[in-house]
């Protein structure tokens, strides 16, 4: 388990800066939670914070109950890879691994399994330094596995992997989860994270914008609809009209209908006799879920080539 208090971050300096801004959070064991937010929402300064490389201006973070370094055998407790890379380049992914072994007393026979686990036994005995960024990745998972640990914290870690790296994480991420394990990993690929994570919790601008499951967000997102095909949009669009309802219109006789759904809209039309020819629910993308949401929050915004010439 997880959990952030009030927790908050402060860069200091003559550009004073509000990094994270009292987060209250819970990542529970046994499902795979994304931490979702735009460029520079606070993300990886949180995950800093819950591994004890930053100090909290206020607040706490807890990993497994206790703040990360009152814990005696982290590696044990938590697994974490973060984005940059802290591996000397001269060593070998094996030398490496061992190095972190011997701090721990974990046996060889547990760095030659995690060596597997990621894929990179063959490689292991090659200098960091030649690595590409993806199996530079895969060394970084295997060293946050090596302890076995209960909770497994990953900053972008599809970061660089091929499409069978990025399916090899979705499943090893499960696994982990439905090992019992609390799994907390931040993504910017909102259609992996759909298809890996069960829980969510979004930040923006440092602050907390939602914590709920994938699916409750993208239903309660608004993004869901239903598109109807009918020689009578407009008298159906007027039947509709209702607080919370939204009805658009691309092409003639097709509506999008957003906040109710398909049996409300077929009763409707069937109750004043206007005919459809089609009625399908559509739900919505996790990423236009996202992006909804987190539109206010969004600090790197790029304008169009049209829209900078304006
Ligand atoms: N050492 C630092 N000194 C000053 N400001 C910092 C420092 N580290 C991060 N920040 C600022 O704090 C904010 C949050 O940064 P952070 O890297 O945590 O965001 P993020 O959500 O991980 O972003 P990204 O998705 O781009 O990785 C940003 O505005 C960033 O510029």
């Amino acid at each position: 388990m997880i959990r952030a208090h009030g927790l908050t971050k402060h860069y200091g300096g003559r550009t004073a800066k509000i990094a994270v801004d009292g987060l209250d959070f819970e990542v529970r064991p046994g499902t795979v939670t994304g931490f979702l937010g735009p460029n520079g929402a606070g993300k990886s300064t949180t995950m800093r914070m819950l591994l004890g490389l930053d100090a909290p201006t206020s607040g706490r973070a807890t990993v497994g109950g206790r703040s990360y370094a009152t814990h005696r055998a982290p590696l044990h407790e938590v697994g974490a890879l973060l984005e940059a890379r802290s591996v000397h380049p001269g060593r070998s992914a094996f030398h490496h691994l061992m190095g972190l072994a011997h701090t721990h007393g974990i046996p060889r026979s547990r760095v030659e399994q995690v060596l597997g686990l990621a894929g990179i036994r063959e490689v292991a005995a090659r200098r960091v330094k030649g690595f590409s960024l993806g199996m530079g990745q895969r060394l970084g998972i295997a060293a946050a596995l090596l302890g076995d640990p209960a909770t497994v914290i990953l900053d972008e870690p599809v970061n660089g992997l091929d499409p069978e790296g990025v399916l090899w994480i979705r499943n090893l991420l499960k696994s982990l989860a439905a090992e019992g394990r609390t799994v907390l990993v931040s993504s910017h690929l909102m259609s992996e994270m759909a298809l890996t994570a069960e829980h969510l919790v979004i930040i923006g601008r440092g602050r907390l914008l939602a914590d709920t499951t994938v699916e409750e967000f993208v239903r309660s997102s608004g993004a869901a609809a239903v598109k109807v095909v009918t020689p009578d949009a407009a008298a159906l669009a007027e039947r509709l009209a209702a607080p919370g309802v939204r009805v658009t219109s691309e092409t003639p006789g097709t509506l999008d209908v957003h906040g109710t759904d398909a049996e409300h809209i077929g009763r409707t039309a069937a109750a004043h006799g206007i005919p459809l020819f089609e009625l399908t629910p559509h739900t919505g993308s996790l990423e236009q879920a996202f992006m909804d949401l987190t539109r206010d929050t969004v600090e790197y915004q790029a304008t169009t080539l049209t829209g900078a010439a304006a």
